[in-house]
């Protein structure tokens, strides 16, 4: 492998060469990292390192020179500062399993870009990560967002949330993935971070089924609305910090994935709404949607937490096709009578003002872009 690259500059690795590994590095190489691809083909990594293209996943968009890639683990890993994983959830144990022998005991950050929960164990990513490395979890952040891969990758002005038990590996992480045109806050409230990804992923298909089904804005608005508490009550229920599911990992990538057409869930939703099965969803995706495998853990800790979930439940039956995406609704249609509060489950903000309130940060966040990593 030729390198071209500063021999001052940090070196960082990232694991998985689609669109959003691919992206990430170049947020990376633009914010001035050496920056080590590593693709599962060789002729992907062979592309990125002479054409300097990754033209299935990134049509159109020239990568830094000093973004190199690599189909061998232990080159990819090799003096890495910062490692960041971007693989499908459901891939990531047995990718571990292949990376420990190279990060065993060493202190570098772990950072998670997925947004999908482990189907046979409910884990997040970043429990994965601590379970299979058995490491501290002062080591792993995560990061979230509203990212489109494309849009970013295009270089379209974006912010992102690193989050880790430790600020210190929240801001180290934070000041790396930072550029001109790329921002990173920072928070302390992984569990939150976490769910928001995951959780809009599941209104973005629930949006693209009403899509599909040719429903207008009243619906979408309604079951965007309505989607937020669900996925405050649940997230709460789990440990998380109400404020987060506000902010750019809540909100702000519930917006951005609910409104895309470049969104996978958003687009896997929309074939389900025109009435293919999930079969024949799958089928046609040639990029992963989180959003189909992490359903149903997310319902299984929902009911243990005795979380109601209307609008999830019903993304679950359409999946199933045990109910005709045409009655989606913000509600479930076999609900009883009795009017319902709007209030979240947990009674603590009121719907109308707490939803205000959302808008303003999240619209603060992007005009307050600061010059150092700040808080979510
Ligand atoms: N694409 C986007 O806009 C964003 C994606 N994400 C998250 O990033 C994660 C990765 O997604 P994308 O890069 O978008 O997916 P993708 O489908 O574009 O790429 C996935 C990559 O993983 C590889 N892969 C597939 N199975 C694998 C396996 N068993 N072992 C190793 N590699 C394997 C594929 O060859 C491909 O290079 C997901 O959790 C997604 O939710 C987060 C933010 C934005
Ligand atoms: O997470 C994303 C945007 O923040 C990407 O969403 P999709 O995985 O649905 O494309």
């Amino acid at each position: 492998m030729t390198r071209k690259n500063d021999a001052s500059a940090p070196r960082v690795a990232v694991i998985g060469a689609g669109s959003w590994g691919t992206t990430f590095g170049k947020i990376l190489a633009d914010g001035g990292a050496d920056v080590v691809m590593w693709a599962r083909r060789p002729e992907l990594a062979q592309e990125i390192n002479e054409a300097k293209r990754n033209s299935k996943y990134l049509p159109g968009v020239n990568l830094p020179r000093s973004m190199s890639a690599t189909s061998d683990l232990a080159d990819a890993l090799n003096g890495a500062e910062q490692i960041f994983l971007s693989v499908p959830s459901q891939s990531l144990r047995d990718n571990l399993s292949a990376l420990r022998p190279f990060v065993g005991d060493s202190r570098v950050p772990l950072v998670s870009l997925m947004k999908g929960v482990e189907k046979r164990t409910g884990l997040r990513m970043s429990q994965v990560i601590e379970q299979a490395l058995e490491c501290d979890p002062a080591r792993i952040a995560v990061a979230s967002g509203p990212n489109l891969a494309l849009e970013i990758a295009r270089e379209q002005p974006t912010a992102a949330v690193i989050s880790s038990v430790s600020a210190e590996t929240a801001e180290a992480v934070a000041r790396r993935a930072r550029n001109s045109y790329f921002r990173s806050f920072v928070n302390m409230d992984v569990v939150g971070t976490e769910f928001g990804g995951v959780l809009k992923n599941l209104i973005a298909v629930a949006i693209g089924i009403v899509d599909g089904v040719g429903y207008g804005e009243n619906t979408k608005a309604s079951i965007i609305t309505r989607g937020l508490v669900e996925m405050t009550d649940f997230a709460v229920a789990q440990g998380a910090e109400r404020e987060t599911l506000q902010g750019l990992a809540g909100l702000g990538d519930l917006i951005a994935t609910c409104q895309s057409p470049l969104s996978r869930n958003n687009t896997a939703g929309r074939l389900l709404g025109q009435g293919y099965s999930f079969q024949d969803v799958v089928k046609q995706m040639q990029q992963t949607a989180e959003g189909l495998a992490s359903v149903a853990p997310i319902l299984q800790l929902a009911r243990a937490a005795g979380v109601q979930m209307p609008i999830v439940e019903q993304v679950k039956r359409v999946l199933d096709g045990t109910m005709d995406p045409r009655d989606i609704a913000p509600h479930l249609t076999t609900d009883d009578d009795t009017p319902q509060g709007e209030r979240t489950n947990n009674g603590q903000a009121g719907g109308g003002a707490a939803l205000w309130r959302s808008f303003q940060r999240a619209f603060d966040q992007f005009l307050n872009g600061g010059r150092s990593a700040q808080g979510d």
